[in-house]
């Protein structure tokens, strides 16, 4: 067996999963001669590992077979030996510097394969904008915000590589704000802030992801905004994730706050039934599964909001198909994610869209159960009962138990009503996204 993937697997059962998402898995192994070389994609990871777990690593790779010596670079495998690192691939190349800039820049997400929605339209046409032309005024920064698993991080990645389409020699830097952070520490503690500083002046654009984990981060936060204003100034591409707007993030600083709203900032909401559906199917199409749109739709009916649990969804069913050598029909389906779905709609619950419909709209349940029709209490208890219909397997009349024993038809015309609406409402549309949201969390 391949020394490095089994060195990876004892690292993931000793550390804490995010080191190891973070740091390890993103380095590339090829074994040359008795030596090991450890690519990785940028200078903050390369530290990072050194600092943190190069002896470890040595100590795992020597344990299984693997080599006496191991070397940690930047750089990426030449294509033809990007496979675990058993194999005496030729002496590799040293990378060329601008690799170190595209390294952790996933090349497998692009806008080919991002299915494109109502719910990240604005998203996905703002970060193609600032594909084609970094630095713009328009859309830099650039922000998408948005719950857990929509697509903001493969939106980012498909900008970068756009740029790098467009552009094969420009330097796009992909960091998890973790990778800032660790990197900004480290810098502090070995007194080479300067150099750490340098690096973001030699980028064309810089990809921060899942900016909310600086809250709370003052030292992290004043050294962000330094970059991010060197980098704003000389007219470099910023793009920034962020699981909800930055506003809402406790803990953010003010100034941070306000700048990164001077550009562009685009909300991915969940996708809807369609979207959802179709994403099933280009991600069958992609890994040439095959999937009937029925099984498609059946996926999209019961799994709402995130996407991640969609592909999780997806991968579970062609494992299975694969293990029993049965094609993929809706009674497979249902028969292999019968516990999943079930859990679905158990954390869902009449119950639960009550609290939640209350909450998001100041009231107690009392109110949305109550018999009183004021406009401010209908319209909620209008849009609870429709998200009960949309959400949950449950019927009409029992819906309309759970709502004080109101008749069926009440709860058909709500969700008639709720429907119509949305297609004028603007506002209505948004709480109902957001709702959508909170309940699929
Ligand atoms: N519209 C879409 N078309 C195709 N794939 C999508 C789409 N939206 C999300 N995905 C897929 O869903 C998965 C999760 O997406 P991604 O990692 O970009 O989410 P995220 O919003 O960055 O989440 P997090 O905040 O948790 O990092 C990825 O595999 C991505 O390809």
């Amino acid at each position: 067996m391949d020394a490095w993937p089994r060195c990876l697997e004892r690292l993931e059962a000793e550390l804490p999963a995010e080191d190891v998402h973070t740091w390890l898995k993103p380095l590339q192994a090829s074994r040359q001669d008795s030596r090991t070389v450890l690519y990785a994609p940028n200078a903050f990871v390369r530290d990072e590992v050194e600092s943190r777990y190069l002896q470890r690593i040595r100590e795992l790779l020597a344990h299984f077979g693997g080599s006496d010596e191991v070397a940690l670079e930047i750089g990426s495998l030449p294509r033809a030996a990007a496979a675990p690192a058993t194999v005496a691939a030729a002496p590799a190349q040293p990378a060329p510097p601008m690799e170190a800039f595209a390294g952790h820049l996933d090349p497998h997400y692009t806008f080919d394969n991002f299915v494109e929605g109502r719910s990240n339209q604005l998203g996905r046409a703002a970060a193609w904008q600032a594909a084609l032309k970094p630095g713009d005024r328009t859309h830099n920064p650039l922000l998408l915000y948005g719950g857990t698993g929509l697509g903001k991080t493969h939106l980012m990645f498909a900008a970068g590589n756009e740029m790098r389409r467009q552009n094969p020699s420009a330097r796009v830097l992909y960091l998890r704000s973790e990778q800032f952070y660790s990197a900004f520490f480290r810098s502090l503690q070995e007194k080479t802030t300067d150099r750490f500083k340098r690096q973001f002046q030699q980028v064309d654009a810089l990809l921060i992801d899942d900016i909310q984990f600086f809250a709370g981060k003052d030292r992290t936060q004043e050294e962000f905004f330094h970059t991010f204003n060197a980098l704003f100034e000389s007219r470099q591409q910023i793009i920034m994730t962020c699981d909800r707007y930055p506003r809402e993030v406790e803990g953010l600083e003010p100034r941070l706050k306000s700048r990164l709203s001077w550009g562009l900032s685009v909300a991915i909401d969940p996708p809807d039934f369609e979207t959802r559906a179709a994403i099933v199917l280009a991600k069958a199409q992609e890994r040439g599964i095959l999937v009937p749109d029925e099984v498609a739709f059946l996926l999209a009916k019961k799994m709402h909001g995130n996407v991640r649990d969609l592909e999780g969804a997806l991968n579970s069913l062609a494992a299975r198909a694969n293990f029993t050598g049965r094609t993929i029909t809706v009674e497979f389906a249902q028969e292999t994610l019968r516990d999943l779905l079930r859990a679905q709609q158990q954390s869902i619950g009449i119950p639960n869209i009550q609290k939640v419909v209350a909450d998001y709209y100041g009231l107690q349940i009392k109110d949305l159960l109550s018999k009183r029709r004021t406009r401010s209490l209908a319209r909620p208890r209008q849009v609870a009962m429709a998200l009960a219909k949309e959400l949950t397997e449950h019927s009409l009349p029992e819906i309309g138990d759970a709502f004080a024993g109101r008749d069926h038809t009440t709860v058909l015309h709500a969700c008639r009503q709720v429907r119509n609406l949305m297609a004028t409402d603007g506002k209505l549309r948004e709480d109902w996204d957001k709702l959508i949201r909170k309940l699929s969390e």
